[in-house]
């Protein structure tokens, strides 16, 4: 089902964003990988051209958090391969000291690569139809007293995925939403959450509640995308629970509209 597909993904050039795209790569999907960081990018390009062919990937530098950026960058990975019908939202950064700048990456960022992704894709307005994933955190879900800013961002996005998700003309568009929700996992932000005021609380948590392999959230994140109805849909992956599917409606608070 994945072979058609050809998608974007943000923030691509390490952690769950180059596992995500070597996932989507590896079931036979084309992917542009966007970054902020150009050497990594270039050199991840480089190496998935290698295993999966040139025509398979690019790479091109995207900061989130300018709209006139994300805005080129989209145009230029229609232009090289047609269409996109896959938008994987998953740029992020964890810096509690600087909240403006982590609302306009995680959260603003987030809502515009959603945007654009809509236009774009929209069958009632000549796109092909596709889907949006936004990649929150389980600190969109639950309350992180240690991390407040960062989890304002990851409600807001939960918040935004949910209610684009209950737009009754999403029909009409041809456009599905689904939300990632990962609890701590091993990439390199989780040296981040180390800069907050309480770090030996947060080590405790992270002790207690333990760690994600990445590639256990690739199979949540796979289950996601593959799902032929993933729309309002929100995946969990902890390491104490695993991967949890939680449809749309599933529950009295998940929409009321
Ligand atoms: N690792 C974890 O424990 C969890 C991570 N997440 C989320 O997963 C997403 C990916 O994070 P990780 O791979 O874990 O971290 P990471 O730090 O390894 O990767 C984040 C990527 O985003 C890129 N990025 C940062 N600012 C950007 C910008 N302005 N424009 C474009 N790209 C930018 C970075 O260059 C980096 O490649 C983030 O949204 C994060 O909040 C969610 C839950 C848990
Ligand atoms: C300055 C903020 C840094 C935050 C960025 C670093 C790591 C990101 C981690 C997450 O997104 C997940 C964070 C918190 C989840 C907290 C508890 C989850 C409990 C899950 C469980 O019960 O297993």
């Amino acid at each position: 089902m994945l072979l058609q597909r050809t998608a974007f993904v943000t923030g691509a050039a390490q952690g769950l964003g180059k596992a995500f795209s070597e996932a989507l790569l590896e079931k036979g999907a084309r992917v542009c990988l966007t970054d902020i960081q150009t050497q990594k990018g270039l050199l991840l390009e480089s190496e998935l051209q290698k295993k999966y062919g040139k025509d398979k990937c690019m790479f091109m530098q995207c900061d989130v958090s300018s709209a006139t950026n994300l805005r080129k960058s989209f145009n230029a990975a229609v232009s090289q391969f047609g269409h996109i019908d896959l938008v994987v939202n998953n740029a992020g950064i964890g810096d509690e000291s600087n909240m403006e700048k982590m609302i306009n990456i995680n959260l603003m960022g987030a809502i515009a690569g959603s945007a654009l992704g809509v236009e774009h894709m929209r069958k009632d307005k000549g796109g092909k139809g596709g889907v949006v994933i936004n990649v929150a955190s389980t600190a969109g879900l639950i309350p992180v007293y240690l991390i407040p800013s960062y989890c304002a961002t990851k409600f807001g996005l939960v918040g935004y995925h949910r209610s684009c998700a209950s737009n009754p003309h999403l029909k009409e568009m041809g456009v599905q939403f689904g939300c990632l929700c990962p609890a701590f996992t091993d990439t390199d932000i989780l040296k981040d959450v180390l800069k907050v005021e309480y770090p030996e609380e947060v080590k405790g948590i992270i002790q207690q509640v333990g760690i994600n392999p990445v590639e256990r959230v690739v199979q949540g994140f796979l289950q996601l995308v593959e799902s032929p109805n993933c729309n309002g849909d929100i995946v969990t992956v902890s390491a104490q629970d695993g991967i949890q599917y939680q449809k749309k409606g599933s529950n009295k608070w998940s929409s009321h509209l």
